[in-house]
Protein backbone atom coordinates (compact mmCIF):
# COMPACT_ATOMS: atom_id res chain seq x y z
CA UNK A 1 0.00 0.00 0.00
CA UNK A 2 1.60 3.58 -0.52
CA UNK A 3 0.95 6.85 0.06
CA UNK A 4 -0.59 7.21 -3.94
CA UNK A 5 -2.95 4.93 -3.05
CA UNK A 6 -6.60 5.47 -4.37
CA UNK A 7 -9.53 6.25 -1.86
CA UNK A 8 -13.01 5.83 -1.84
CA UNK A 9 -14.91 7.21 1.20
CA UNK A 10 -18.40 5.27 1.11
CA UNK A 11 -21.39 7.22 2.88
CA UNK A 12 -20.16 11.14 2.04
CA UNK A 13 -21.99 12.92 4.60
CA UNK A 14 -20.65 15.95 6.73
CA UNK A 15 -17.74 14.14 7.93
CA UNK A 16 -16.97 11.87 4.46
CA UNK A 17 -16.96 15.47 2.51
CA UNK A 18 -14.91 17.37 4.79
CA UNK A 19 -12.03 14.26 5.17
CA UNK A 20 -11.95 14.95 1.24
CA UNK A 21 -11.16 18.21 0.99
CA UNK A 22 -8.80 18.34 3.70
CA UNK A 23 -6.55 15.71 2.05
CA UNK A 24 -7.24 17.65 -0.81
CA UNK A 25 -6.42 20.81 0.32
CA UNK A 26 -3.31 19.80 1.96
CA UNK A 27 -1.99 18.16 -1.52
CA UNK A 28 -2.07 14.78 -0.03
CA UNK A 29 -4.40 13.44 -2.74
CA UNK A 30 -5.54 14.68 -6.02
CA UNK A 31 -9.17 14.94 -6.54
CA UNK A 32 -9.15 12.71 -9.11
CA UNK A 33 -8.08 9.85 -7.09
CA UNK A 34 -11.02 9.97 -4.20
CA UNK A 35 -14.40 8.73 -5.03
CA UNK A 36 -17.09 9.70 -3.15
CA UNK A 37 -20.05 7.57 -2.86
CA UNK A 38 -23.87 8.73 -1.57
CA UNK A 39 -27.08 6.99 -2.49
CA UNK A 40 -28.49 10.44 -3.72
CA UNK A 41 -25.86 11.35 -5.99
CA UNK A 42 -27.41 15.22 -6.63
CA UNK A 43 -26.22 15.91 -3.06
CA UNK A 44 -22.80 15.34 -4.04
CA UNK A 45 -22.66 17.42 -7.36
CA UNK A 46 -20.53 20.31 -6.32
CA UNK A 47 -17.62 17.70 -5.43
CA UNK A 48 -17.82 16.52 -8.36
CA UNK A 49 -17.41 20.29 -9.94
CA UNK A 50 -13.94 20.24 -8.01
CA UNK A 51 -12.64 17.34 -9.62
CA UNK A 52 -13.74 14.67 -6.98
CA UNK A 53 -15.00 11.57 -8.56
CA UNK A 54 -18.97 10.50 -7.11
CA UNK A 55 -21.07 7.42 -7.26
CA UNK A 56 -24.18 5.61 -5.78
CA UNK A 57 -22.34 2.90 -6.60
CA UNK A 58 -20.60 1.63 -3.59
CA UNK A 59 -19.40 -1.86 -5.04
CA UNK A 60 -17.73 -0.35 -7.98
CA UNK A 61 -16.13 2.09 -5.77
CA UNK A 62 -14.92 -0.16 -3.23
CA UNK A 63 -13.01 -2.44 -6.34
CA UNK A 64 -11.52 0.30 -8.18
CA UNK A 65 -9.77 2.01 -4.82
CA UNK A 66 -6.95 0.42 -2.80
CA UNK A 67 -8.44 2.59 0.72
CA UNK A 68 -12.08 2.20 2.04
CA UNK A 69 -13.39 4.98 4.08
CA UNK A 70 -16.36 3.64 5.65
CA UNK A 71 -18.54 6.81 6.35
CA UNK A 72 -21.73 5.96 7.25
CA UNK A 73 -23.60 6.32 10.62
CA UNK A 74 -23.57 3.53 12.72
CA UNK A 75 -26.66 2.37 11.91
CA UNK A 76 -25.83 1.95 8.22
CA UNK A 77 -22.83 0.60 8.56
CA UNK A 78 -24.05 -3.11 7.73
CA UNK A 79 -25.96 -2.60 4.49
CA UNK A 80 -22.75 -0.94 2.83
CA UNK A 81 -20.06 -4.33 4.64
CA UNK A 82 -22.82 -6.52 3.19
CA UNK A 83 -22.37 -4.75 -0.37
CA UNK A 84 -18.81 -4.70 -0.73
CA UNK A 85 -17.55 -7.75 1.18
CA UNK A 86 -17.89 -9.75 -2.14
CA UNK A 87 -15.24 -7.40 -3.32
CA UNK A 88 -13.35 -6.67 -0.78
CA UNK A 89 -9.72 -8.24 -0.97
CA UNK A 90 -7.10 -8.64 1.61
CA UNK A 91 -4.38 -8.10 -0.85
CA UNK A 92 -5.54 -5.03 -2.24
CA UNK A 93 -7.52 -3.01 0.06
CA UNK A 94 -6.97 -1.00 3.71
CA UNK A 95 -10.36 -0.79 5.06
CA UNK A 96 -10.36 2.62 7.44
CA UNK A 97 -13.41 3.04 9.66
CA UNK A 98 -14.32 6.56 10.94
CA UNK A 99 -17.51 5.00 12.57
CA UNK A 100 -18.09 5.58 16.12
CA UNK A 101 -18.59 2.79 17.87
CA UNK A 102 -18.25 -0.20 15.51
CA UNK A 103 -15.17 -1.85 16.67
CA UNK A 104 -12.69 -3.33 13.81
CA UNK A 105 -12.74 -7.01 14.87
CA UNK A 106 -16.94 -6.49 14.38
CA UNK A 107 -16.33 -5.21 10.98
CA UNK A 108 -13.69 -7.75 10.29
CA UNK A 109 -16.08 -10.52 11.30
CA UNK A 110 -18.79 -8.95 9.21
CA UNK A 111 -16.54 -8.67 5.87
CA UNK A 112 -15.87 -12.30 6.47
CA UNK A 113 -12.15 -11.57 6.25
CA UNK A 114 -9.26 -11.38 7.27
CA UNK A 115 -8.53 -8.01 6.26
CA UNK A 116 -6.96 -5.01 8.49
CA UNK A 117 -9.24 -2.39 9.68
CA UNK A 118 -8.24 0.71 11.10
CA UNK A 119 -9.91 3.02 12.88
CA UNK A 120 -9.63 6.63 12.77
CA UNK A 121 -11.39 9.42 14.62
CA UNK A 122 -10.76 13.16 13.12
CA UNK A 123 -12.76 16.00 13.45
CA UNK A 124 -14.69 18.59 11.69
CA UNK A 125 -11.43 20.92 11.45
CA UNK A 126 -10.15 18.80 8.85
CA UNK A 127 -11.48 20.54 6.13
CA UNK A 128 -9.14 23.55 7.13
CA UNK A 129 -6.75 21.01 8.00
CA UNK A 130 -6.26 21.35 11.81
CA UNK A 131 -7.90 17.86 12.84
CA UNK A 132 -7.14 16.04 15.54
CA UNK A 133 -7.42 12.58 14.42
CA UNK A 134 -6.96 9.78 16.53
CA UNK A 135 -5.47 6.31 14.56
CA UNK A 136 -6.35 2.91 16.58
CA UNK A 137 -5.27 -0.14 14.44
CA UNK A 138 -4.72 -3.24 17.38
CA UNK A 139 -5.01 -5.74 14.55
CA UNK A 140 -3.31 -4.01 11.94
CA UNK A 141 0.36 -4.08 10.41
CA UNK A 142 2.58 -0.82 11.54
CA UNK A 143 3.56 -0.43 7.87
CA UNK A 144 -0.26 0.14 7.18
CA UNK A 145 -0.59 2.41 11.15
CA UNK A 146 2.62 4.40 10.00
CA UNK A 147 0.42 4.63 6.36
CA UNK A 148 -2.49 5.82 7.80
CA UNK A 149 -0.97 8.06 10.21
CA UNK A 150 1.03 9.55 7.32
CA UNK A 151 -2.14 9.99 5.43
CA UNK A 152 -3.90 12.12 8.67
CA UNK A 153 -1.02 13.85 9.59
CA UNK A 154 -1.48 16.05 6.43
CA UNK A 155 -4.71 17.26 7.51
CA UNK A 156 -3.62 17.95 11.36
CA UNK A 157 -2.39 16.35 14.38
CA UNK A 158 -2.47 12.48 14.41
CA UNK A 159 -2.18 10.48 17.44
CA UNK A 160 -2.06 6.77 17.59
CA UNK A 161 -4.16 4.99 20.53
CA UNK A 162 -5.57 1.91 21.77
CA UNK A 163 -8.96 1.02 20.16
CA UNK A 164 -10.23 0.72 23.94
CA UNK A 165 -9.67 4.56 24.35
CA UNK A 166 -11.77 5.35 20.48
CA UNK A 167 -14.75 6.24 22.76
CA UNK A 168 -12.94 8.98 24.98
CA UNK A 169 -11.17 10.34 22.02
CA UNK A 170 -14.19 10.56 19.95
CA UNK A 171 -15.73 12.44 22.81
CA UNK A 172 -12.89 14.72 23.63
CA UNK A 173 -12.10 15.32 19.45
CA UNK A 174 -14.86 14.92 17.78
CA UNK A 175 -17.61 16.26 19.61
CA UNK A 176 -15.02 18.30 21.07
CA UNK A 177 -15.23 20.44 18.41
CA UNK A 178 -18.90 20.97 19.29
CA UNK A 179 -18.24 21.25 22.68
CA UNK A 180 -15.96 23.93 22.33
CA UNK A 181 -18.02 25.97 19.81
CA UNK A 182 -20.55 26.10 22.40
CA UNK A 183 -18.21 27.80 24.83
CA UNK A 184 -17.62 30.30 21.93
CA UNK A 185 -20.91 30.88 21.56
CA UNK A 186 -21.90 31.70 25.18
CA UNK A 187 -18.95 33.94 25.54
CA UNK A 188 -20.12 35.73 22.44
CA UNK A 189 -23.86 36.33 23.92
CA UNK A 190 -21.86 37.55 26.94
CA UNK A 191 -19.70 40.44 25.25
CA UNK A 192 -23.43 41.19 23.29
CA UNK A 193 -24.84 41.34 26.61
CA UNK A 194 -21.93 43.83 27.82
CA UNK A 195 -21.97 46.42 24.42
CA UNK A 196 -20.35 44.60 21.81
CA UNK A 197 -22.11 43.82 18.26
CA UNK A 198 -22.70 40.03 17.60
CA UNK A 199 -20.11 39.80 14.97
CA UNK A 200 -17.28 41.91 17.01
CA UNK A 201 -18.23 39.57 20.23
CA UNK A 202 -17.69 36.39 18.22
CA UNK A 203 -14.38 37.42 16.68
CA UNK A 204 -13.11 38.69 20.10
CA UNK A 205 -13.92 35.25 21.46
CA UNK A 206 -13.23 33.20 18.80
CA UNK A 207 -9.15 34.69 18.38
CA UNK A 208 -9.48 34.43 22.24
CA UNK A 209 -10.54 30.80 22.16
CA UNK A 210 -7.40 30.55 19.54
CA UNK A 211 -4.52 32.36 21.55
CA UNK A 212 -5.28 30.38 24.90
CA UNK A 213 -5.34 27.28 22.72
CA UNK A 214 -1.93 28.11 20.76
CA UNK A 215 -0.27 29.09 24.41
CA UNK A 216 -0.80 25.75 25.14
CA UNK A 217 0.17 24.16 21.83
CA UNK A 218 3.14 26.45 21.59
CA UNK A 219 5.18 27.32 24.53
CA UNK A 220 3.50 23.83 26.29
CA UNK A 221 2.84 23.25 30.19
CA UNK A 222 -0.47 23.21 32.14
CA UNK A 223 -3.25 25.64 31.49
CA UNK A 224 -3.28 26.83 34.86
CA UNK A 225 0.23 27.81 34.46
CA UNK A 226 -1.25 30.42 32.00
CA UNK A 227 -4.11 30.71 33.94
CA UNK A 228 -1.98 32.05 37.22
CA UNK A 229 -0.38 34.78 34.63
CA UNK A 230 -3.84 36.38 33.52
CA UNK A 231 -5.98 36.33 37.56
CA UNK A 232 -4.71 39.48 39.14
CA UNK A 233 -4.66 39.42 42.82
CA UNK A 234 -8.34 40.79 43.88
CA UNK A 235 -8.42 40.62 40.00
CA UNK A 236 -11.80 40.79 37.40
CA UNK A 237 -10.28 37.61 36.31
CA UNK A 238 -10.49 35.95 39.61
CA UNK A 239 -13.87 36.70 40.11
CA UNK A 240 -15.43 35.40 36.82
CA UNK A 241 -13.59 32.32 37.23
CA UNK A 242 -14.89 31.87 40.97
CA UNK A 243 -18.06 32.50 39.61
CA UNK A 244 -18.25 30.20 36.75
CA UNK A 245 -16.66 26.81 38.48
CA UNK A 246 -19.67 27.92 41.91
CA UNK A 247 -21.87 27.78 38.64
CA UNK A 248 -20.28 24.15 37.95
CA UNK A 249 -18.70 25.26 34.34
CA UNK A 250 -15.79 22.79 35.05
CA UNK A 251 -17.81 19.98 36.65
CA UNK A 252 -20.66 20.62 33.29
CA UNK A 253 -17.82 20.10 30.94
CA UNK A 254 -15.98 16.79 32.60
CA UNK A 255 -19.76 15.57 32.88
CA UNK A 256 -20.69 16.15 29.17
CA UNK A 257 -17.98 14.67 28.07
CA UNK A 258 -17.55 11.64 29.74
CA UNK A 259 -21.24 11.17 28.92
CA UNK A 260 -20.38 11.51 25.45
CA UNK A 261 -17.56 8.92 26.27
CA UNK A 262 -19.83 6.39 26.85
CA UNK A 263 -22.42 7.17 24.52
CA UNK A 264 -19.92 7.01 21.96
CA UNK A 265 -19.16 3.44 22.71
CA UNK A 266 -22.30 2.32 23.25
CA UNK A 267 -24.16 3.96 19.67
CA UNK A 268 -25.55 1.02 18.52
CA UNK A 269 -26.77 -0.49 21.76
CA UNK A 270 -28.67 3.02 23.46
CA UNK A 271 -31.78 5.06 22.22
CA UNK A 272 -31.05 8.15 24.38
N1 LIG B 1 -19.70 14.49 12.05
C1 LIG B 1 -18.58 14.39 12.75
O1 LIG B 1 -18.04 15.39 13.27
C2 LIG B 1 -17.93 13.06 12.94
C3 LIG B 1 -18.53 11.89 12.54
N2 LIG B 1 -17.89 10.69 12.71
C4 LIG B 1 -18.53 9.46 12.24
O2 LIG B 1 -18.67 9.59 10.84
C5 LIG B 1 -19.82 8.90 10.41
C6 LIG B 1 -20.66 9.83 9.55
O3 LIG B 1 -21.07 10.93 10.32
P1 LIG B 1 -21.67 12.21 9.59
O4 LIG B 1 -20.86 12.52 8.39
O5 LIG B 1 -21.84 13.24 10.63
O6 LIG B 1 -23.11 11.64 9.15
P2 LIG B 1 -23.93 12.00 7.84
O7 LIG B 1 -25.31 11.47 8.07
O8 LIG B 1 -23.76 13.43 7.49
O9 LIG B 1 -23.19 11.13 6.70
C7 LIG B 1 -23.51 9.81 6.38
C8 LIG B 1 -23.72 9.76 4.88
O10 LIG B 1 -23.82 8.42 4.44
C9 LIG B 1 -24.78 8.38 3.41
N3 LIG B 1 -25.24 7.01 3.28
C10 LIG B 1 -26.05 6.30 4.10
N4 LIG B 1 -26.21 5.04 3.65
C11 LIG B 1 -25.47 4.94 2.53
C12 LIG B 1 -25.20 3.90 1.61
N5 LIG B 1 -25.76 2.69 1.73
N6 LIG B 1 -24.37 4.15 0.57
C13 LIG B 1 -23.79 5.36 0.41
N7 LIG B 1 -24.02 6.40 1.24
C14 LIG B 1 -24.84 6.18 2.28
C15 LIG B 1 -25.86 9.34 3.88
O11 LIG B 1 -26.69 9.76 2.80
C16 LIG B 1 -25.02 10.47 4.44
O12 LIG B 1 -24.72 11.41 3.44
C17 LIG B 1 -20.56 8.41 11.65
O13 LIG B 1 -20.36 7.03 11.80
C18 LIG B 1 -19.93 9.20 12.78
O14 LIG B 1 -19.86 8.45 13.95
C19 LIG B 1 -16.64 10.60 13.24
C20 LIG B 1 -15.99 11.74 13.64
C21 LIG B 1 -16.60 13.05 13.58
O1 LIG C 1 -22.19 12.84 17.34
C1 LIG C 1 -21.71 11.79 16.87
O2 LIG C 1 -22.15 10.68 17.21
C2 LIG C 1 -20.57 11.86 15.88
C3 LIG C 1 -19.34 11.17 16.39
C4 LIG C 1 -18.44 12.27 16.84
C5 LIG C 1 -19.00 13.46 16.23
N1 LIG C 1 -20.16 13.21 15.69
Amino acid sequence: MSNKSSIAILGTGNMGAYIALGLSKSGMCDPASITLTRRNLDALAEYKSQGFNISNDNVAAAKEANIIILGVLPQQLNEVLDQIAPVVDESKHLIVSIISGVSSVDIQKKLNKNIEVIRVMPNTAIAINQSMTCIAGDHASKENIELVKNIFSTVGVAMVIKEDLMPAATALCSSGIAFFLRTIRAATEAGVQMGFHSHEALEMASQTVKGAADLLIQLGGHPEVQIDRVTSPKGCTIAGLNEMEHNGFSSALIKGITLAGQKAGNLLSQDK
